[in-house]
């Protein structure tokens, strides 16, 4: 397929409710959307997760803008594209951003399962027809007020809860949860918030009976959550330190972690993240989707990912009224009891909410391939 025009939007999202973790509170949403469009008139559609600040990651919504524009549409832009799979090898070159490459691979994944037809889920190898969702819920001013909340979404049926942890709110607030919902699978995330010094006090979560704990220490690091790892008994879930599928098979080798989260933006694109899958698959190492507060486009991107067999956890992925009073695609993602059926329509199997849309871009810069000109015999 050749891709004859990229178009970015920047968009602006009010959520809901403020999302507060370790490292901050969202609620004003800030990212970019893209399309690729192909010579048949197709499009596909991609979302950068960056957020506006780097405090997930050191990506944000205007480093993916400059790299995007000046470094990786001029490498699609115009030219054949036998497969997505060779998308992240055209960028291969270019270190990191990986927010960035994947807002494009993204489009052109979606784009591709389009033009032959297929959902994305299906052009990714997916086989599940219905995915099972947790949600992740944020830091509360006080533990009474998280059992509340977590007590809606239990009642909505959701298939597993994850409550965001910090140094002060932590193993008494984890104590009080798992005693007021004693069956209900459970996680912490920490998003690096810890340090290996902590580890008496992260090993107080030991008994809680928590599936894992997320990300406990720093965001960079492998090898000291293999030393907590020896000390705990709840396993360790990476999130922030996994890149790659190299990070991934140095992480599993050194034991720092037993469950991988994948997002598609943290790795790269849907490519590199079917191969951690793949690998993780082999080892036994479960995995699952991870969030990044995405609207429509990206929720829909993860939502294909997941139909891989080795998604056996549910994933962060809720519905989109859990975080937005409008989502830009239609019909919206919805759960019902704790499931998400996967769409049958081709692509990412939503179509656009043209009004949404409009109403929520703040700024679109459209990027066009030369015409065929008959003087150069182009
Ligand atoms: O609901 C979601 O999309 C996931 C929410 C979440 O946990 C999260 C949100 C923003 C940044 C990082 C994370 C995370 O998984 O660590
Ligand atoms: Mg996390």
């Amino acid at each position: 397929m050749k891709i004859t025009e990229i178009r970015i939007r920047k968009m602006k999202m009010m959520m809901k409710h403020p999302f507060t973790t370790s490292f901050g509170t969202f609620q004003e949403k800030d990212f970019l959307l893209l399309e690729a469009k192909d010579e048949l008139g197709n499009s596909g559609w991609g979302e950068s997760v960056a957020f506006h600040s780097p405090w997930y990651s050191e990506e944000t919504l205007e480093t993916n803008l400059h790299i995007i524009k000046d470094f990786l549409v001029p490498i699609v832009l115009g030219n054949e594209i036998s497969h997505p799979d060779r998308v992240s090898e055209l960028f291969g070159h270019l270190r990191k951003n990986n927010m960035a490459k994947s807002t494009l691979e993204g489009a052109i994944w979606d784009l591709y399962a389009k033009r032959n037809k297929m959902t994305l889920a299906e052009a990714l190898g997916g086989t599940r027809k219905k995915i099972e969702v947790g949600i992740s819920i944020g830091i509360h001013e006080n533990v009474e007020e998280l059992i509340q909340t977590v007590a809606g979404f239990v009642e909505e049926g959701y298939k597993r809860i994850k409550v965001k942890i910090k140094p002060g709110y932590d193993v008494d607030v984890m104590q009080k949860l798992r005693a007021a919902f004693p069956d209900v699978p459970m996680m912490a995330d920490a998003n690096s918030a810890y340090r290996l010094e902590d580890t008496d006090l992260l090993k107080q979560l030991d008994g809680l009976n928590l599936t894992m704990i997320e990300q406990p220490l720093a965001s960079d690091d492998i090898i000291d959550h293999a030393a907590l790892q020896v000390n705990l008994q709840t396993p360790i879930c990476l999130d922030e330190s996994i890149h790659s599928l190299e990070d991934t098979r140095k992480a599993v080798e050194l034991g720092s972690t037993k469950i991988i989260n994948i997002k598609i933006g943290r790795v790269g694109g849907l490519t590199e993240a079917k191969k951690i899958h793949d690998y993780c698959a082999e080892k036994g190492i479960p995995v699952w989707c991870g969030g990044m507060l995405e609207s429509g486009i990206g929720r829909a991107h993860n939502i294909a990912l997941t139909t891989l067999p080795n998604f056996t956890l549910p994933g962060d992925t809720a519905g989109s009224s859990r975080y937005w009073e409008e989502d830009v695609i239609s019909p919206e993602v919805t759960v019902e009891e704790g499931y998400i059926t996967v769409p049958d329509a081709y692509g990412i199997g939503y179509a656009i909410n043209e009004q949404a849309m409009d109403r929520f871009t703040v700024e679109e810069l459209v990027f066009q391939a030369q015409p065929f000109t008959a003087a150069t015999g182009q």
